[in-house]
C-alpha cells in the first residue's frame, strides 16, 4: 500500500495554463527538453527514483476549469511547486491570486516557486526579484513556519542553463524530501 511506503513523496506541481508544468517535469525526468508538449486536460504524473526516495511528481493542469481540483491535492502533498510563467506580466496577478488561496489552505507545505521562461542569467537577474514582488507583495507576507525558495527555469532550450536550472530543482527537490 502506497501510504506505508516510507520513502514514498508526492510533489505537488501547479501553476497557470501555459506556465510550463509539463515541460519541467518532462526535463526533470528525462534530462531532455521537448518544445511541443500539449496542454494538460487532468493530471500528469511522473516517478523518480532517486537517493532510496520515490518522488511521485503530480501536474493537475492550469486552465481554469481545472484549478477548483487544486485545493483537493494539497493535504497528501510533501512539497509544492509551483510554476510561473516569468515573462507573462498580464496574468502574474492571477497567479499570484491562485498561489495565495492555495497557501492558506496548507500554512506549512513546503513552497518551491519556478521562475520559468528565463532566458539567460542577465535576464533572470532582472526579472526574478520582480516576480518575488509581484508574487508576495508586503501586504501579503509569507508565514515565518513556510519554507520558500524561487528558482528561475527554462525548460525547453536544450543549453546548459536550462539544464543546470533543471538539476538545481532535482536537487532541491531531492534535499527537501529527504528530511525526516
Ligand atoms: N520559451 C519557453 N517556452 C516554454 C518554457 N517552458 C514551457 N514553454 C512552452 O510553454 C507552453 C506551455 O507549456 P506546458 O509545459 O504545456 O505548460 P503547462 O503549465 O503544463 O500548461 P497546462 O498543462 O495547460 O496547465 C509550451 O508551448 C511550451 O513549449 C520555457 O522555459 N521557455
Ligand atoms: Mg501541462
Amino acid at each position: 500500500m502506497r501510504g506505508c511506503r516510507l520513502d514514498w513523496r508526492q510533489v505537488l506541481v501547479l501553476g497557470l495554463d501555459g506556465a510550463g508544468k509539463s515541460s519541467v517535469l518532462h526535463y526533470i525526468c528525462s534530462q531532455t527538453a521537448r518544445e511541443h508538449i500539449a496542454p494538460t486536460r487532468s493530471f500528469n504524473s511522473a516517478q523518480l527514483y532517486v537517493e532510496g526516495l520515490e518522488m511521485d511528481l503530480l501536474e493537475v493542469g492550469g486552465s481554469q476549469n481545472l484549478r477548483a481540483y487544486w485545493p483537493h491535492y494539497l493535504s497528501q502533498a510533501h512539497v509544492l511547486v509551483f510554476v510561473v510563467d516569468s515573462v507573462d506580466r498580464s496574468r502574474l496577478l492571477t497567479a499570484r491570486q491562485e498561489l495565495h488561496t492555495l497557501l492558506a489552505a496548507e500554512p506549512r507545505l513546503p513552497l518551491v516557486v519556478l521562475a520559468n521562461k528565463q532566458v539567460g542569467v542577465r535576464l533572470s537577474a532582472r526579472l526574478t526579484p520582480q516576480l518575488l514582488l509581484g508574487l508576495f507583495p508586503a501586504k501579503l507576507s509569507v508565514p515565518r513556519q513556510r519554507e520558500l525558495f524561487l528558482l528561475p527555469t527554462s525548460a525547453t532550450w536544450a543549453s546548459l542553463s536550462t539544464a543546470t536550472s533543471v538539476l538545481r530543482v532535482k536537487s532541491l527537490l531531492v534535499t527537501l524530501l529527504s528530511q525526516p
